[in-house]
């Protein structure tokens, strides 16, 4: 079998359980490393590295087609990772699962990933880092920065802006055109019916910001 793209995982919790199987489900992917820092050292088992992340660049010495995909959910980690390892934006991987519908004028940046039964409506924009997870809609024109983190189940209806870092929680629900700002948290349930700023908390129906003060900045 020819494969594609050999693909180092960082991180080796509950989502990279379902990034692994988006990459099992592709004939021409295969996992080379996967790498956590649960691991002292590297090692092969059955024909994957296993190792800290420092193992990262020893891997990437010896095969400089290696692909990468960060498994972390949180927003905040993923980033920190990412800006550690200083790699270029085409050594990330970008993996949609099969079952996800994806319009062909959406555009998805490198290194997100798009769990099953997701849809992506025409013009969508989603940049870098993201996570799309299961059954999350993300409607026409909406726009979301790098390290967005969609919940199962989230819904943006059109026109949305969710700036970088902001994490929707399961089954949030965003009415057209809101904005919300970066590093913010949208509980889970939330019915979002007016733009929320950068680096707040809001729950509930209708949404409501529940810190006092900016969380960090
Ligand atoms: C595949 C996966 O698993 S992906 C991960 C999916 N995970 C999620 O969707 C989790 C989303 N997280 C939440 O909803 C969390 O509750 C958060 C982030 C909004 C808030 O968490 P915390 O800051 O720890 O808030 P905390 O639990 O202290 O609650 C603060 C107040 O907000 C209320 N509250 C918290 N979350 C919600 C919510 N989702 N809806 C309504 N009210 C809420 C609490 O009842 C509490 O109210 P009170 O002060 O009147 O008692």
């Amino acid at each position: 079998m020819f494969v594609d793209h050999e693909i180092i995982v960082i991180g080796e919790g509950g989502h990279s359980k379902v990034i692994r199987e988006i990459i099992q489900s592709q004939q021409n992917y295969r996992i080379h490393a996967i790498l956590d820092d649960k691991y002292a050292e590297l090692y092969e088992h059955e024909g994957i590295y296993k190792g800290p992340s420092t193992s990262f660049h020893t891997l990437l010495a010896r095969n400089k087609q290696l692909k990468c995909v960060i498994a972390i959910g949180n927003n905040e980690i993923r980033k920190s990772i990412i800006d550690r390892l200083g790699l270029t934006s085409e050594q990330f991987i970008t993996l949609v699962h099969e079952t996800a519908v994806v319009s062909a004028t959406a555009i998805i940046g490198q290194g997100t990933v798009v769990m099953a039964n997701t849809v992506i409506h025409a013009d969508a924009h989603i940049g870098d880092h993201a996570i799309i997870n299961t059954g999350a809609i993300v409607e026409h024109d909406c726009n979301l920065a790098n390290y967005v983190h969609l919940a199962p189940r989230a819904t943006l209806t059109g026109g949305v802006v969710i700036k970088e870092g902001t994490f929707v929680g399961a089954g949030a629900t965003i009415i057209p055109g809101i904005a919300i700002g970066e590093w913010t948290l949208v509980g889970a349930g939330a019915t979002v019916i007016h733009d929320v700023p950068a680096y707040r908390t809001a729950v509930g129906t209708p949404a409501r910001i529940i810190d006092k003060a900016n969380r960090s900045s």
